[in-house]
């Protein structure tokens, strides 16, 4: 147990791939990588990415727990996730702190992560239960039903922002549909998603129903090309989501993308002007600004721009960063070294292009010796900026806010929207008309109306465009999971095309309804049958 830790000092020691219901090293291997704390620069793990072998195994693992796990009723599943979520919410604390210091997001944030995680669980779990298909009346007393079937082992690929977070909103619907899972987390955040996997041993699923396997692009390929593996569900970037999807339809299997954005956040001159800048921050700053549904094109209306700008800046500045494990702390390390450049060089391009740096943007290093390795940077405001810059159009999944000034709401619609991506979407004004009317017309799978990036797991989420397609949490994830299998029933004899003489209708008197189901789907539905017993 780890809640107590502090930064600098947690290693891992244990194997970091679950299969069978036990942590295990990998039987093979495709290289090797190293984990990092991001808050010191420490290296906290180094593992061993799973060869084809391993995967194998992983997969044949998932479908033995599959023949048990399916065959369970949905109360039955639905009790064990419950189980599993009333253990991830007892040892939340702990589970944060794993999260905050592999990933660097501070311990407040983190503890936001697992409360959406464990709730998610309990969402599934209730839904578990109620899961069913329909009864269809056909003539003559025939009737069909519709089952809702699970898929098999289905495969969830995760980025590295919410690791522990993007594993449950995968598995949890996955599993409560009857199916098993091998997952894999991003190689810069391979931890967490094992306690995942022992909560669930220890709630009671099969061994083998959830597995982990850890590794980068080649061990997601031997996932995605197994033709074992009935669906793929991955959340990262656009490119590689374009791969799975490449991947996936030579095997003719489903996929769930939760791909990249670069969302628009429109604030109208009549929002309340507190709740606009405390949603603008809340839009571009949690986890660093690596969140793939940001609201970083902050289009503000030209009578309130700078006022708006100004409190912006004033709140930004305020933003405590520095040690992730300490309470007060609102903004820890990027991810890594190379991300953390690859922002800052965001915010050159910026300045090269014309824009404003109104705060932030630059190196941060904390006061603290042991945080001196870390990747910290100031969260960044930009004005002046316009619809063609680089800031404006590419996802920089880092803390900075791109203000852009507009004046109507025809313009705004029309400036939002152009853009390939489309994740998500925010809008600022007290006019409620007005607020449909525009996230009526916004191109974003997830809007918010005077808010942004909260996440209540009722809520379907997913992307527009090239943001990706299917959805997690919300009743139609279910949709996802499963499939539908049809069931006819045939309550009278068979007729057959072949057993009578058929002939084509000339006689009204001749006409018939269809005596049994078979008769109606597959034939014409008037026919003149010589047969006695047809025509009585
Ligand atoms: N829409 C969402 O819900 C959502 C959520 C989080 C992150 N994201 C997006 O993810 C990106 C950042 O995450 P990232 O850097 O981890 O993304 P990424 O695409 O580089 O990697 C995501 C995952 O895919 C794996 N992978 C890489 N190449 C692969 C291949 N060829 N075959 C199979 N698997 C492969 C990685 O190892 C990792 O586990 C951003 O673009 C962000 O917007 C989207
Ligand atoms: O980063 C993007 C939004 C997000 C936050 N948590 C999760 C979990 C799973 C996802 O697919 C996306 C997200």
């Amino acid at each position: 147990r780890i809640a107590a830790m502090s930064t600098g000092t947690f290693v891992v020691s244990q194997p970091l791939n679950y299969r069978g219901g036990a942590r295990v090293e990998p039987v093979d291997a495709s290289g090797t990588e190293k984990a990092f704390e991001p808050a010191t620069g420490r290296v906290i793990a180094t593992f061993t990415c799973s060869g084809e072998k391993e995967v194998n195994l992983a997969v044949q693992d998932a479908k033995a727990a599959f023949k048990i796990w399916s065959q369970k009723s949905g109360m039955e599943r639905c009790r064990i996730l419950l189980e599993a979520a009333r253990i991830i919410r007892e040892r939340r604390d702990e589970i944060a702190t794993m999260e905050t210091i592999n990933n660097g997001k501070s311990i407040f944030e983190a503890r936001w992560d697992i409360d959406t995680s464990w709730q998610c669980l309990e969402y599934y779990a209730g839904l578990a239960g109620s899961m069913a298909g329909e009864h269809i009346q056909l003539p003559g007393g025939s009737f069909g039903y519709t089952r809702r079937e699970p898929l098999g082992v289905c495969v969830g690929i995760g980025a590295w922002n919410y690791p522990f977070q993007i594993a449950c909103w995968k598995s949890a619907p996955a599993l409560a549909c009857g199916n098993a899972m091998v997952f894999k987390p991003s190689p810069f955040t391979p931890v967490s998603v094992l306690l995942l996997a022992e909560i669930y041993t220890e709630a009671g699923v099969p061994p083998g129903l959830f597995n982990v396997v850890q590794g980068g692009a080649a061990t997601g390929q031997f996932l995605c090309q197994h033709r074992d593996v009935a669906k793929v569900s991955f959340t990262g970037s656009v490119p590689t989501g374009s791969k799975i999807m490449e991947m996936s339809a030579k095997g003719i299997k489903p996929v769930t993308l939760e791909l990249g954005g670069k969302s628009p956040l429109i604030i109208f001159s009549d929002c309340d002007m507190k709740n606009a800048v405390k949603g603008a921050l809340m839009a571009n700053f949690l986890t660093q600004g690596e969140v793939c549904c940001n609201g970083t094109r902050v289009f503000v209306q030209k009578e309130i721009l700078d006022q708006f700008t100004e409190e912006v800046v004033k709140q930004t500045q305020r933003i405590k960063i520095g040690d992730p494990l300490l309470e007060d702390t609102r903004m820890g390390p990027l991810i890594n070294r190379p991300h953390l450049e690859r922002v800052l060089g965001f915010v050159k391009v910026a300045k090269e292009q014309g824009a404003k740096v109104l705060c932030g943007g630059d190196v941060f290093v904390p006061e603290d010796p042991k945080l001196k390795d870390g990747y910290y940077m100031r969260p960044c405001v930009l004005t002046n900026c316009r619809d063609d810059m680089t800031c404006v159009k590419e996802e920089i999944f880092g803390p900075v806010m791109s203000i852009l000034s507009f004046d109507t709401e025809a313009e705004v619609l029309e400036r939002a929207n152009d853009t390939t991506f489309g994740l998500a979407a925010g809008v600022f004004t007290r006019d409620i008309q007005r607020a449909h009317r525009v996230v009526a017309e916004l191109q974003a799978g997830m809007c918010f109306i005077n808010n942004y990036n909260v996440s209540p797991v009722e809520l379907p989420f997913g992307g527009y465009k090239k943001s990706g397609f299917g959805r997690e949490n919300g009743r139609v994830t279910i949709e996802y999971y499963s499939q539908l299998k049809t069931v006819c029933v045939e309550m009278g004899d068979v007729e057959s095309a072949f057993e009578h003489a058929v002939t084509p209708v000339n006689n009204e008197s001749q006409l018939h309804d269809c005596g049994s189901a078979a008769a109606c789907w597959f034939r014409p539905r008037v026919l003149v049958i010589q047969d006695k017993k047809m025509v009585q």
